[in-house]
């Protein structure tokens, strides 16, 4: 039985949690979801969801309660982890934001909000690379990638921005592939 941690300091937990168990379904494995406010669950996960919010508070909030160290130490143990959307601001290396205490665990820079404001949401149909055929893409207040370093694979673009990549175990996306009911992305982030 799979351990999955939901960091849940702030932003969309129950929809990742459905995701989560129903991509383990799909793939014949069963997990057990742990939900992530304090330090001391994440260790014992087997993967990990970063999930969307704001990224101003959610690092603020991992750093204040020990968690940031611990979501490191899970990256550098190679586990995966899907970050989504502010998880991926978070994530990355440079969030050109000050009031973001990046973990540094993706080598991009991103733009925050660059697909623009709440009222310019979006959903599109995305061509993925490792799907075979494109996933229901929703976008809220979506960052883009704007570098991208060596070792990262872009998996996906909105008018040749980059929106979704990975880097070794940990993959990330602008959009926020759990408010569909479509869960390849986690498939492919935990079970392929
Ligand atoms: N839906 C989201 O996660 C939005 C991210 C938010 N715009 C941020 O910068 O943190």
């Amino acid at each position: 039985m799979l351990k999955a941690g939901v960091i849940a300091v702030q932003g969309d937990v129950a929809e990742h949690a459905d995701a989560v168990r129903r991509a383990a379904d799909r793939h014949g494995e069963s997990c057990t979801v742990e939900i992530v406010r304090t330090a001391g669950v994440v260790p014992d996960c087997d993967l990990l969801l970063l999930p969307g919010g704001e990224s101003t508070t959610i690092s603020r909030l991992l750093a204040d309660e020990g968690i940031d160290e611990e979501i490191r130490a899970f990256a550098a143990a190679g586990k995966p982890m899907l970050a989504t959307c502010a998880g991926l601001i978070v994530a990355s290396s440079d969030a050109k934001d000050d009031r973001v205490a990046t973990l540094d665990l993706l080598d991009v820079t991103v733009d925050r909000n660059a697909f623009g404001r709440q009222a310019d949401s979006f959903e599109t149909a995305l061509d993925v690379t490792g799907l075979d055929s494109p996933f229901p893409a929703v976008f809220i207040r979506a960052p883009a990638i704007d570098e991208v370093g060596p070792d990262v694979e872009v998996l996906a673009t909105v008018d040749g921005r980059p929106v979704a990549v990975r880097q070794g175990a940990i993959l990330g996306t602008s959009f926020h592939p759990e408010l569909t009911d479509d869960s390849r992305i986690h498939g492919l982030a935990f079970f392929e």
